[in-house]
């Protein structure tokens, strides 16, 4: 169901990674083939004591269609508040950005998406405030299912299915709606590495068999960058770069390797 600059770090100055020309061009001052572009985005929430605490600070970023970006950073770094706003579930309090839509939020936790009787069902749920027909919903069921590896299971009962295999339910939810920007909070933390393979999988084959349709998935597990095109690097409610996936995969293995000299010096 479907519901960069650098900045300075204490340790680390880098540039720039600019996006490659080939995915980004300029004309009348707006950029093209952008899915998501945000400009000096902020985001503040106000405390119990009533003063304002600042999650995001001046984010900005730019994804091409058609792609699967990676969003790492530490813990509270501000990922999932990012991917909310680009979501249209929190507004930000400064700063502009805009999605291709329609988009599609796909949680952390497949139990709070995936909730009708059946996998057909719950696909088809998100369809009923479309004026379409039986057969229009059946056919884009049956589509969506088919692109995450899931067909076979149209008729199986949701309880009956693996966290992955949820999580893929999901994602067909957003795919029935004919999403054009899917937007994937963490779903891999709680699945084994069989699921976890089997969902970015299904992700990439729906990226490489339909047109335009991007991905931002948030993510811990830096092995997942061999899947990416792009990554994009928070720390402390700020964008720390962006660009290529070895790049920032170095970036952050220097990082955590001067975490753990730190430590035990
Ligand atoms: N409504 C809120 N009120 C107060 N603090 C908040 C609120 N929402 C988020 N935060 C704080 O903002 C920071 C960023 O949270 P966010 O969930 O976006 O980080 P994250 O990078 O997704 O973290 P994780 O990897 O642990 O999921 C955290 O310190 C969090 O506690």
């Amino acid at each position: 169901m479907n519901l960069s600059s650098i900045t300075s770090t204490s340790a680390f100055q880098l540039p720039l990674l600019p996006i490659p020309q080939s995915h980004a061009s300029r004309s009348c001052g707006l950029v093209e083939n952008l899915a998501i572009e945000c400009q000096s985005l902020s985001y503040s929430v106000t405390t119990k004591q009533g003063k304002s605490k600042p999650i995001l600070k001046d984010c900005s970023l730019s994804i091409p269609s058609g792609q699967l970006w990676m969003l790492l950073g530490p813990n509270g770094s501000g990922k999932s508040t990012l991917l909310k706003i680009l979501a249209g579930l929190l507004t930000p309090s400064e700063g502009f950005f805009r999605v291709k839509k329609p988009r599609g939020f796909v949680f952390q936790n497949p139990d709070h998406q995936v909730v009708m009787p059946t996998v057909k069902d719950d696909v088809a749920f998100g369809l009923s405030r479309f004026n379409l027909t039986y057969d229009e919903i059946t056919s884009r069921v049956e589509k969506a299912l088919d692109a995450v590896g899931m067909y076979e299971y149209l008729q199986r009962p949701v309880q009956t299915l693996s966290g992955g295999q949820k999580q893929r339910v999901a994602i067909a939810g957003a795919l029935a709606e004919k999403c054009k920007v899917l937007l994937l909070d963490e779903l891999t933390t709680f699945l084994d590495d069989t699921d976890q393979v089997g969902v970015i999988k299904a992700v990439k084959s729906t990226l490489a068999s339909s047109e335009g349709i991007t991905a931002l998935w948030v993510t811990h597990r830096l092995e997942e960058l061999e899947y990416a095109e792009g990554a994009v690097y928070m720390e402390e409610g700020q964008v720390v770069m962006h660009g290529d996936p070895p790049t920032i995969r170095g970036f952050i293995e220097a990082r955590q390797a001067a975490y753990i000299k730190q430590i035990y010096s």
